[in-house]
Formats: structure tokens, C-alpha cells, sequence
């Protein structure tokens, strides 16, 4: 396997996936999937809990797991692979930054709102004075014009990020969004840049291409799809893709494959697809790791989770807004209507 590969897969099941099983990772199965990722030489391997560090608790989901715990056993098994971690500053603090890197964390992803990159200053100074690799991360990208994540993608570099990626939190970008959104990050920074995707309306695979067809060098991938919502882009598929195009993953394809069906699809309990909700996540531009809460909280009112989803992307709310997920449940069972689709 060439050591040289032209683009760089981080991948998020041990991190992004978290959402998609209520946050009940083991340390047998971080050591399980992250040993077989670094056996399939994935070169990041992204652990932490599904909302960042320090996001275990009563708003997004208690962890079964001490994430550190976790960090530690991933960072244990692998010869290769970095390990990851995602921060959202407010939820994690540097403590935890510090913490994360004392277990082994060799990479950090610091992600805001893609409105709010100044928040990550702080967090991102202090990555590199751990001597980590940086990345900014630019969540919901749907939802600021392309001069806008410019602006907040340049005060990222400014603090020192090596990385800044578009991320599609929402699934709910098109191609040629995508191509937009990439290219000027290329044309206006000197840093490397990164997208990540989710498949709520299938169009995760084509994203990844576009974004890479526009120069992005960094892109994620979860394996079986198993992320938040429908999952992300499939990590095994996309290294097939990449292949056929000529473009080297340096990741083994077959070990890939293995792992996704005889370690991760019993983890992940059932098959990730593109289900009625995950569907309204994309097209009305919700966060993916809203889709649980949203399910739990038409199940309390006995309502369609649709209907609380359209709502949630008519109010246009963003990440640590979970708890009015609850809220909107109740207001749309008091009404005893169905929002207006
Ligand atoms: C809430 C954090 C979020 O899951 C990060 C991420 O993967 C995304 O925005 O897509
Ligand atoms: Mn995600």
C-alpha cells in the first residue's frame, strides 16, 4: 500500500455514530471497530461523544462510557491511525482538550455554528500549543452564503487551524452548493479543506465527489453509513469510488468491508437508510443528531415526527437548541394540528 494518498478519510463512526445508538458505545467496541480501522490503515479515527467532548448529559444524551475511557482504549490499538476528537467550545472546555490529549487524541476538530467561528479561538489556540492537528470546523454550511463561510473560515485560519472543513450537518446541500462553497474556501485560504457530509437525501457519495473534485483533501466517512440521521458518507463505498477515479485512500477496501458487516452492522442493530424522518432532516435542513430527540419527543406527545422536524427547520434552530425540541412537541400537541407542511 503506497504511503502517499491524495485525499485523507477521517472516520466518524466511533464519534458520529455515537447519536445513532443514544450514546452507548463500550470500550469493547471502540476497541473492535478502531483496531480494524487501523488495520485497514485509515489514517483518523474519530472518538469522542456524538455532541463533542463533555457532551454527555441531560440535553444531548447521557454516554454509557466515560469518553475518555474511550479515547484511550481507540488510541490503545492503533499503530497507525490518529485519534480524533471533536470539541464544540461551550459544551467541551479546554480541560477536556487537554484530558483528551493526555489519553492519546492527536487531532482535534473544533466546531461552531458556521455563523459563530470566533467562539473557537480560544479552543483552537490551545490545540496547537498541544501540538495537535487543528481543524475548524464549520457546522450547518447550509445555511450561510458562500462570502459568509469565507469570513468565518478565515477567522479560523487566523487562530491557527491546519484544516477547515464545510460541514453538512443538516444533509441538506447540493452538489453544486457544495462545489461553491469548496471552491471559494480554495480560492480565498491557504489551508487544507475538508467536508463532511450526511445521506438524508442521498446525496452524501456525490457531495464527497464534488467536494473533492474541487480540491477539498480531506473528507469524512462513516462506515456502514453509521452517523447521525442516515449516516454519512459510506466510508467502504467511498473508498471503492475513490479507487475506480484513480484516487488513492491508501485504505484497504476489503478490510472494510469485513469490518462493516461482521462488527459494525451488529453494533449498529439495524440497517442505516434513509427513513421518512432522516429524509426531512435534508430537505428541511435539520441538524441529523436532532433525529432521536425529535422521535422520542413524538412518541411522548403521540405525534408525527414529522410534523416536529418541519417545525424545528422553519425555526431555523441550531445545535444546543435540543431542549425546544420538547418545547415545539408540546406546542404542536396542544395545537392538536399538524404543522403546515
Ligand atoms: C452536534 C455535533 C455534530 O454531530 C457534529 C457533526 O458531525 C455535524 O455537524 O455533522
Ligand atoms: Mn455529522
Amino acid at each position: 500500500m503506497s504511503a502517499k494518498r491524495d485525499v485523507y478519510i477521517t472516520e466518524v463512526a466511533l464519534r458520529d455514530g455515537s447519536h445513532a445508538i443514544r450514546h452507548q458505545f463500550t470500550v469493547d467496541h471502540v476497541v473492535q471497530v478502531a483496531r480494524a480501522l487501523d488495520e485497514a490503515n485509515v489514517p483518523y479515527i474519530e472518538v469522542s461523544h456524538g455532541d463533542g467532548l463533555a457532551g454527555s448529559s441531560l440535553q444531548y444524551g447521557f454516554s454509557l462510557t466515560d469518553e475518555m475511557e474511550l479515547i484511550e482504549a481507540a488510541g490503545s490499538v492503533c499503530r497507525q491511525a490518529k485519534v480524533s476528537v471533536l470539541l464544540l467550545p461551550g459544551i467541551g472546555t479546554v480541560n477536556e482538550l487537554k484530558e483528551a490529549a493526555k489519553r492519546g487524541a492527536k487531532m482535534v476538530r473544533v466546531a461552531t455554528h458556521v455563523t459563530e467561528a470566533d467562539v473557537s479561538a480560544q479552543h483552537i489556540y490551545m490545540a496547537k500549543e498541544l501540538g495537535m492537528e487543528t481543524v475548524g470546523f464549520l457546522m450547518m454550511a447550509h445555511m450561510a452564503p458562500v462570502e459568509k463561510l469565507v469570513e468565518q473560515a478565515k477567522l479560523m485560519e487566523s487562530y491557527g487551524a491546519d484544516i477547515i472543513y464545510v460541514t453538512d450537518s443538516a444533509g441538506a446541500m447540493l452538489p453544486h452548493q457544495v462545489r461553491g462553497k469548496i471552491r471559494a474556501l480554495k480560492e480565498n485560504l491557504d489551508v487544507e479543506i475538508g467536508f463532511h457530509g450526511h445521506n438524508n437525501l442521498s446525496l452524501a457519495m456525490a457531495n464527497t465527489l464534488a467536494a473533492i473534485e474541487e480540491g477539498a483533501t480531506r473528507v469524512d466517512g462513516s462506515v456502514r453509513c453509521f452517523g447521525a440521521g442516515a449516516g454519512n458518507t459510506q466510508t467502504e463505498v467511498l473508498v471503492a469510488v475513490l479507487d475506480r477515479l484513480g484516487i488513492n485512500t491508501g485504505i484497504d477496501m476489503y478490510n472494510m468491508m469485513d469490518l462493516a458487516e461482521e462488527t459494525v452492522a451488529p453494533i449498529l442493530g439495524h440497517p442505516q437508510e434513509i427513513t421518512r424522518d432522516a429524509m426531512i432532516l435534508g430537505y428541511t435542513g435539520v441538524y441529523s443528531s436532532f433525529l432521536l430527540h425529535a422521535k422520542q419527543a413524538a412518541e411522548k406527545f403521540q405525534i408525527d415526527s414529522r410534523d416536529i422536524l418541519l417545525e424545528l427547520g422553519k425555526r431555523k434552530l441550531v445545535g444546543g437548541q435540543e431542549d425546544m425540541i420538547v418545547d415545539v412537541a408540546a406546542e404542536i400537541a396542544k395545537a392538536g394540528t399538524k404543522a403546515a407542511r
